[in-house]
């Protein structure tokens, strides 16, 4: 088996939601502090011994969270009334292969407290 290599960019943004189908507290109007972890893999170094830049995965994930800094999850269309940790994954890991298609993404980890995260691997469950 070859090795591979994979590295970590982190981001944080606050957001309110709730969740439609939902019975209990949370299908009213609260807000997360949210933390989200991408990681990007691959088993070729370039010449400068990197997968890829810090730099470069950081300013993706930090537009496409700004995006959602201090926004209602529920006006975006995409969540379909239910801004869960696992579809909001899901649509970070969406905006990032739109912004760096060609960075392999591994996983989307999506904190909504310190205990409560999510977790999005676009190919299934490789780790
Ligand atoms: N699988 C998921 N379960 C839940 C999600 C989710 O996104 N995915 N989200 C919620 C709510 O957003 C809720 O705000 C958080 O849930 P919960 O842990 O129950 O609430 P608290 O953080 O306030 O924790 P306490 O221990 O009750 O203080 C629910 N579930
Ligand atoms: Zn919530």
């Amino acid at each position: 088996m070859s090795a591979i290599y994979r590295v970590r960019a982190e981001a944080s943004f606050a957001a309110a939601h709730f969740l439609s189908n939902y019975h209990g507290k949370c299908e009213n109007l609260h807000g997360h502090n949210y933390k989200v972890r991408i990681y990007a893999q691959g088993d070729k170094l370039d010449e400068g011994g990197m997968l890829l830049d810090f730099g470069i995965l950081k300013k993706a994930l930090r537009e496409v969270t700004e995006e959602l800094d201090h926004k209602n999850l529920n006006d975006i269309e995409f969540f379909k009334g239910n801004p869960s940790a696992e579809l909001i994954a899901t649509y970070i890991y969406n905006q990032m292969v739109m912004k760096i298609p060609d960075t392999p993404i591994w996983k989307v980890e999506v904190f909504e407290t310190d205990e409560n995260l999510a977790i999005y691997l676009p190919d299934g469950d490789k780790e």
